[in-house]
């Protein structure tokens, strides 16, 4: 059976700024593949500026590419506006880090999910309308529905309101979900809630969905897959538990190690070092500056995503079970030199963590 619903082949978005000999292209997304399954969450991770929300954006189709393609059931699509764009939104969706951003203040609840409906579902009756309108309330958690439904914005938590919007967005009925950083505006009390609601509509709906975050602890407690993404490109991929208990490419380990502390003040982190401009990134390999590992081969070519085994500890044993029972495992990839195998000269020599990346026994 092929899962498959949404598809990015070779992504790309270039902006372009400034006047006349100051222009500068600024190439926040650069040749990036996704691919998205019914009932699977893939989390997209890095540091502000990485790229991440202008993906969100392309698979959207409200900001038009560069280039690439978007498939959506395996075929190639390219919404303008209008009917195309409409029938588009209806399968694939977004959730916004503020929920404030989806929801129309000056309205209760009823009136957001009324137009959700009515756009999506233009033929139900009155009664099968106001429905409508409880279920996904109820969907969300919201109860007692009828209590919710008269709601402002306003008299919401932050939880509460993310939660309206997750209901908006399901008015739609859709195939798949984009959620832009869907708890970092959340109190962090809450923000388990609201991750468990998305897994349960991942699980029941078979909705797939993107999770966009800067936080790579949550990917792997949320997250099938991960994949991370530095200035503009993806630099590891792979099953979220392997990426975040045995990364492979520096980046991931940087990321890893500054990883917020929940009961800190102020929970971001922040990886040492500075990402790139994206109008002038280094040559070779755009990590190489902030690398304690470069060598002569980082600093003049940039690495492909090159192709990883799985480590031991965690490879699926072809003793258990039948080998056609087991779900495929997921390709990981990493785009660093040092797990280049064609020997090169130049290539950087490898730091303790590749053998456990590898699965090498240390
Ligand atoms: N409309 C635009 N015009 C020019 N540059 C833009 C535009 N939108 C985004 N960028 C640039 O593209 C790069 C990627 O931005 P993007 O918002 O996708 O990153 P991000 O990883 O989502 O960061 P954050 O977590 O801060 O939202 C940044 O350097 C940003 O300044």
């Amino acid at each position: 059976m092929n899962d498959v619903v949404l598809e990015a082949r070779g992504l790309t978005k270039h902006y372009t700024s400034g006047h006349f000999r100051k222009k500068r292209i600024v190439r926040a997304v650069d040749g990036v593949d996704i691919t998205l399954r019914r009932g699977e969450v893939v989390a997209l991770v890095g540091e502000s500026g990485s790229g991440k929300s202008t993906i969100a954006r392309l698979l959207s189709q409200l900001i038009p590419r560069t280039a690439g393609d978007i498939l959506l059931d395996g075929e190639s699509i390219t919404v303008g506006y209008g009917h195309a764009f409409r029938a588009y939104t209806k399968r694939v969706q977004m959730i916004f880090q503020d929920p404030f951003a989806s929801l129309n203040p000056v309205h209760p609840v009823r009136h957001t999910l009324n137009r959700s409906v009515s756009i999506h579902s233009p033929k139900l009756s009155k009664k099968e309308h106001d429905a409508a309108v409880l279920t996904l309330l109820e969907r969300v958690h919201l109860r007692p529905t009828e209590r919710y439904v008269d709601k402002y914005p306003h008299e919401l938590s932050g939880g509460q309101r993310q939660r309206a919007s997750i209901a908006r967005a399901l008015g739609a009925s859709p195939s798949v979900l984009l959620a832009d950083e869907p708890i970092s505006m959340l109190d962090v009390s809450i923000r388990l809630g609201v991750l468990n609601l998305l897994r349960e509509l991942r699980d029941e709906l078979r909705i797939a969905i993107l999770y966009i975050t800067h936080d790579i602890a949550s990917a792997r407690y949320f997250a099938d897959r991960t994949m991370v993404m530095y200035a503009g490109r993806v630099v590891e991929t792979g099953d979220s538990e392997i990426v975040t208990q045995h990364p492979a490419h520096p980046y991931t380990n940087l990321l890893i190690a500054s990883a917020p502390d929940p009961d800190a003040e102020h929970p971001e982190g922040r990886a040492k070092g500075e990402p790139p401009s994206l109008a002038k990134t280094p040559t070779g390999c755009s990590f190489n500056p902030r690398c304690p590992f470069a060598s002569e081969l980082c600093r003049s070519e940039a690495p492909p995503l090159l192709e990883l085994p799985l480590p031991v500890s965690v490879a699926p044993s072809s003793s258990v079970g039948s080998v056609t029972d087991a779900a495929a495992p997921v390709p990981r990839q990493a785009a660093c030199w040092l797990y280049d195998t064609t020997g090169r000269a130049d290539a950087p020599s490898a730091p303790e963590f590749v053998a456990d990346a590898l699965g090498v026994a240390r």
